[in-house]
């Protein structure tokens, strides 16, 4: 995909990779970065909070390279007329580089410095200097390691006592939360407004950061494009570009070029989880949506719509081996198949599962029970030879990696890079903030988190929209991004009909024209 359909979401490795590449290779000036970080902060806070003029400005300054963004800030902040207050965790005497040169820049300007040395407490500074109406929070960026030290932690829970008194501006992340997960470590910094310079760090795009980052504005400091596409980031945000990947319908078409969908799914008591999956199809766009089950589910599982057509198959109302067989006659109709929907964990269902992998396949969508399935026999995996998108959401994901979904939950970004280089699959971590994650360790983080997509069935739309797209010739990855964007609009635009949730699966999968059409025309 090309990458202006998202923008890049570097690791703080990557980051700095790009900071050194700008300044050895390119050599523009470590200064200079930081010059420009230090007046992009400020202009933020002045967007935020409108002239700092008289203003009682506090400035954290760590005594790493985060300390002299702050160190900088403080000077610009001065030129504006605020009162400012340094206090800066390491000693004069060990700040290095463009860090020690705007701590003396600062120094020389006359601006207030205090040494916010191990055993001080914040609160004794605040005490002489006054309430502050601002903190500005250059304490830590992406470089610090391991669990934060003690006093650093008390250090960030001072700065969170003023969290509704002053506005909280975070230099490049808040302090304390993990540049890579967005977790914190184990305390971070509650921010108004994250400033982040040159790009967001993937841990920012990560939701379990948002309660401390605030709003987030992006603040370019010189890094070239050049570097940043010589040595792209592995994970990248999606971003309305990814419309324009949609296939566009031609005036004079005919429904099999929208392609034909076949669902494979649904089981005693699951029959809405295909019907759900059929709707998702329809409603992007597919020419022909065709569901195949046990053929005493068929009715059921059609739920009267004459949109939707069944393909039963054997004679009860259980999955088994011989309706593998049965499909062999069909299966050049279909473009593209969504496998797994309610398919059930009937035993019997094992044996319909692996002689279907022998089948010569059309691409594949692989979701629900058929990753339960994967979970107890993953040779079927190796035995889908097909090109495959796998959907887990974290439970389906923690069962075939091993590991508990609260593990997944922790570190979702390397989960899921996990999960696509085990089973060697487009896969689509699904929950907020989904993630599409490709064998070769590239993801796409989706911006949405919206609670209206947390309902019964809303991942069977995901997996028919997916495969619909599937079945009209997308790429994979393409496929994936799109699916996973096009259903976050239709939750963006249901929480707008429904503030306070209580829309459906269906409804879901019915907001996706208008959904897309929303966000073409604005
Ligand atoms: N590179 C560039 O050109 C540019 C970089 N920029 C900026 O630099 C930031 C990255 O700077 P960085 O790499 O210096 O790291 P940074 O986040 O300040 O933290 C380092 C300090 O953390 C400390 N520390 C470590 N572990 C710890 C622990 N467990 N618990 C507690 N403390 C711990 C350690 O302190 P020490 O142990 O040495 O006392 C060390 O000094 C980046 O986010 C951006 O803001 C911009 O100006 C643009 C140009
Ligand atoms: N808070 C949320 N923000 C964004 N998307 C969500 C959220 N909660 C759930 N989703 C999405 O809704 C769908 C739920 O799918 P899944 O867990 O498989 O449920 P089901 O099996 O009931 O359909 C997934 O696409 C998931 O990404
Ligand atoms: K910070």
């Amino acid at each position: 995909m090309e990458m202006y359909h998202a923008v890049p979401l570097p690791t703080p490795e990557e980051m700095t990779a790009w900071d050194q590449a700008t300044i050895e290779d390119f050599g523009l000036r470590q200064e200079v970065l930081m010059e420009n970080a230090g007046l992009g902060a400020h202009g933020v806070l002045e967007d935020s909070v409108g002239s700092v003029e008289g203003l009682s400005i506090l400035v954290i300054a760590g005594s790493g390279n985060n300390g002299g963004d702050a160190f900088c800030v403080a000077r610009h902040l001065a030129n504006s007329g605020a009162q400012v207050l340094v206090l800066h965790t390491g000693k004069k005497k060990d700040y290095r580089g463009a860090a020690a040169a705007n701590m003396r820049l600062a120094q020389k300007m006359g601006i207030q410095l205090g040494h916010l040395a191990k055993g001080r407490s914040l609160l004794e500074f605040v005490h002489d200097f006054g309430e502050p109406d601002v903190i500005v929070d250059g304490l830590l960026g992406t470089g610090f390691k391991g669990e934060l030290r003690e006093e650093t932690q008390e250090w960030i829970e001072d700065i969170n006592i003023f969290k509704s008194s002053a506005f909280i501006l975070s230099l490049d992340i808040p302090s304390g939360l993990s540049g890579l997960t967005g977790e914190p470590a184990p305390v971070a910094v509650m921010a108004d407004t994250t400033v982040t310079f040159e790009a967001a760090k993937i841990g920012l795009a990560m939701p379990s950061s948002a309660e401390f980052t605030g709003d987030i504005h992006v603040c370019g400091i010189g890094i070239p494009e050049f570097i940043k596409h010589s040595t792209p980031a592995t994970c990248s945000m999606l971003t309305d570009g990814v419309l324009d990947l949609l296939p566009a319908p031609h005036p004079e078409m005919h429904k099999g070029d929208a392609g034909h969908v076949l669902i494979l799914g649904g089981s005693i008591g699951l029959t809405g989880a295909p019907h759900l999956a059929a709707l998702g199809a329809i409603r992007s766009g597919a020419g022909l949506v065709t569901i195949g089950c046990p053929a005493g589910l068929a009715q059921e599982v059609k739920g009267g719509n004459p949109d939707i057509m069944t393909l039963p198959l054997g004679k009860g109302t259980y999955w088994n081996e011989g309706m593998a067989q049965d499909l062999i006659p069909h299966l050049s109709r279909f473009s593209a198949i969504l496998l797994g929907p309610g398919m059930g964990r009937d035993e019997r269902t094992l044996g319909f599962l692996r002689a279907l992998a022998e089948l010569d396949l059309p691409k594949l969508v692989v979701d629900a029970d058929a990753l339960y399935w994967i979970a107890q026999a993953p040779e079927l995996l190796e035995h889908l030879s097909t090109p495959m998108v796998l959907t887990p959401h974290p439970g389906e994901a923690a069962r075939i990696l091993g590991i508990s979904a609260e593990d997944v939950q922790a570190d979702r970004l390397h989960a899921a890079q996990d999960f696509a280089a085990q089973t060697g699959a487009v896969s689509i971590l699904k929950g907020a903030g989904t993630i599409i994650a490709l064998p070769d360790g590239r993801a796409y983080v989706s911006p949405f988190a919206i609670s209206n997509l947390a309902v019964a069935g809303s991942g069977d739309v995901l997996g028919g929209l997916s495969t619909s797209l599937l079945a009209r010739d997308m790429e994979l990855e393409d496929a994936a991004c799109l699916a996973v964007y096009w259903h976050g609009l239709a939750g963006g635009q249901l929480s707008e009909d429904f503030p306070v949730r209580g829309n459906t699966a269906s409804d879901i999968a019915n907001a996706l024209p208008k959904a897309l059409k929303e966000t073409v025309d604005a």
